[in-house]
């Protein structure tokens, strides 16, 4: 039995640039990994593709990510066993974290060891980028800023040392929904190039400046609880805050430990789903 790590994202910086005539947006995200993650065991069967999952709100069929990443690697590669995917779930379903992404990811990786296919990790992100746009990204983990429609990375230097307390209001988000409640020609644009400068420096407080989600507006727009969890998170102390992804999940940033339990314990009270963890911003080695 084969088991890999799948650690969730945040967006440090989301920008929207364009619509494109394919659909998609071409963006520009600075993405880095947070010690939250869930685990999936691979183990081998005679045939066909099989998923469990300890979330009931994960499909256990073919609209699983999972599923999906062990499908295409069968059919590249002509491989006649099958496999059983156990996903242990700790990353909050539908929440802009890229848990399902990530799950696809470590099968990926998984997989190419299980069965000896030998891909460098950037064969495995191109397969991921036909499944999802933020699959490559999961398929190196680390720190980095990915373009096109988020497929084409280019790996960053680590964050400096901090906490991130993430804070999930229960409600569902689309994320092509979200994209589609897009108006591009009002976009307040993040500075993606003055938080490269932050990483590069190691400047924790410029980090947190330049922080910014041209997502945000829209998904705050349809879900109010959103922005009232972010006055709290900075009521409760965070030096940055901001949504991750196409939402809803909300995250904070604080410099020291001391300063996370107030953030804790004060969201826990309305917010049902609370995560404190470091920012791991390191890559991921193939086994
Ligand atoms: C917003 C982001 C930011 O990291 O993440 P999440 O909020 O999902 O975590 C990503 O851009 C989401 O990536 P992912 O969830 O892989 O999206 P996909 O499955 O490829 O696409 C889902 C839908 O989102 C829209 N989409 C996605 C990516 C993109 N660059 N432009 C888009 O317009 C499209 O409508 C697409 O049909
Ligand atoms: N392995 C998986 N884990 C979680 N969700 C999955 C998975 N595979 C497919 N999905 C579907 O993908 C959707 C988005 O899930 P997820 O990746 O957790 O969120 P996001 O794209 O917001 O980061 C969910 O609604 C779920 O039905």
């Amino acid at each position: 039995m084969i088991s890999e790590k799948a650690p969730a994202k945040i967006n440090l910086t989301l920008d929207v640039l364009q619509k494109r005539p394919d659909g998609f947006h071409e963006v520009e995200m600075i993405m880095t990994t947070v010690d939250l993650a869930d685990r999936i065991w691979l183990k081998p069967l005679d045939r066909g593709i099989t998923i469990r999952s300890s979330e009931r709100f994960v499909p256990n069929d073919k609209r699983n990510l999972a599923w999906q990443a062990a499908d295409i690697l069968r059919k590249k590669f002509d491989i006649r066993s099958g496999v059983e995917i156990t996903l242990d779930k700790n990353i909050p379903v539908a929440a802009g974290l890229a848990g399902g992404s990530s799950d696809a990811a470590a099968t990926l990786r998984g997989l190419n060891r299980m069965w000896n296919l030998g891909l460098s990790l950037d064969e495995l992100a191109v397969l991921g980028a036909s499944i999802g746009s933020d699959i490559p990204f999961c398929v190196y983990g680390g720190t980095a800023l990915a373009s096109g429609r988020g497929e084409q990375i280019q790996h960053l230097s680590v964050p400096p040392n901090c906490w991130v307390v993430l804070a999930k209001p229960p409600i569902s988000v689309s994320t092509a929904d979200i994209y589609g409640g897009l108006d591009i020609q009002s976009i307040e644009h993040p500075d993606t190039a003055g938080m490269m400068e932050a990483l590069a420096s190691a400047d924790y407080e410029n980090m947190c400046k330049k922080v910014g989600n041209a997502l945000e507006p829209v998904t705050m727009r349809l879900h109010p609880q959103v922005s009232v969890l972010k006055e709290q998170m900075l009521k409760f102390g965070a030096d940055t805050v901001l949504m991750s992804g196409s939402g809803p999940t909300v995250f904070g940033l604080v410099e020291h430990e001391s300063q996370v339990a107030r953030i804790y314990n004060g969201l826990k009270g309305f917010c049902p789903e609370v995560y404190a963890v470091r920012m791991m911003g390191e890559r991921i080695n193939l086994a």
